[in-house]
């Protein structure tokens, strides 16, 4: 495995506030992950890179507690690996899946009140960050666009107080334009809230992540930072079998 955790934007020095020790999930008589171990740091953004199939969603899902898994995750320090979801979610876990899940029938403000009552579109992180949907408050979320759709699933989480958001794909099938303003959303957002991004869209990895964590068949072959594997043409071909050129963040 390569290991390059040497860049000053990593986060080394603070106690990581996820940590994954030989964590293992098997499917019926599928071993999926084979014995993941990483960090994520308590700052900034870490994202979960690998080919398709190699077990990036359900990394998430063990550690969110959707996939049965064995081995330690520890969230700030406390074991978690045999807590419900609901509980990781209430201990400080968002989890926005790639799957976008918005209630298509409920309006935009009635999907965010299903989290925050009280607020719904008046909360302060949704006109800060969301003014679109703001805007569309009365629209039902199954007629927005896929990115806006985004855009609500990403206000439903941000409506908690988290201590780390897990984010699967959250450009997938968006326009360029789109991909631009997720990515100013999830730069912000990282600001204050660390991240562990499952991203397939190079440029935009380069824009707003730290660090990044390559998986290969169920395992971790390559960690450190995001600018260094971007930057080398042969290894990001050789981990990710892409090439810069592939698609672009405005
Ligand atoms: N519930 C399940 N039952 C059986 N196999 C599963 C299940 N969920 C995922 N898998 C298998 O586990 C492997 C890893 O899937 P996963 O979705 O984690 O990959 P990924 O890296 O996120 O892929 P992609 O980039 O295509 O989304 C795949 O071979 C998939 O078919």
């Amino acid at each position: 495995m390569t290991d390059r955790n040497s860049s000053p934007r990593d986060g080394a020095g603070t106690a990581p506030v996820l940590e994954l020790d030989d964590v293992h999930v098997r499917y019926g008589g599928s071993h999926i992950l084979q014995g993941v171990s990483f960090e994520v740091p308590a700052t900034g953004v870490t994202a979960l890179l690998g080919r398709n199939g190699v077990g990036k969603t359900t990394t998430l899902k063990a550690v969110i507690g959707l996939a049965p898994r064995s081995g330690r995750i520890l969230l700030q320090g406390s074991e978690i690996q045999t807590t419900s979801t609901a509980k990781i979610v209430r201990g400080g876990i968002g989890y926005v899946p790639e799957d976008r899940e918005v209630f298509g029938g409920l309006t935009v403000d009635e999907n965010l009140r299903l989290v925050a009552p009280d607020q719904g579109v008046e909360a302060p992180v949704v006109g800060r960050l969301f003014p679109d949907l703001v805007a569309r408050r009365g629209q039902r979320a199954g007629t927005l666009s896929g990115g806006q759709q985004q855009m609500v699933s990403l206000a439903r989480v941000l409506l908690r107080d988290n201590a780390l958001l897990l984010i699967d794909e959250p450009t997938k099938g968006l326009a360029p334009k789109l991909v631009t303003e997720v990515a100013d959303v999830l730069a912000e957002v990282a600001r204050t809230t660390p991240v562990l991004l499952v991203e397939q869209n190079l440029p935009l990895v380069r824009r707003i992540a730290d660090r990044v964590v390559v998986l290969d068949a169920g395992r971790v072959v390559h960690r450190g930072a995001a600018a260094d594997l971007v930057a080398d043409a042969d290894l990001t071909r050789e981990l990710l079998g892409v090439s810069m050129r592939r698609e672009g963040v405005a």
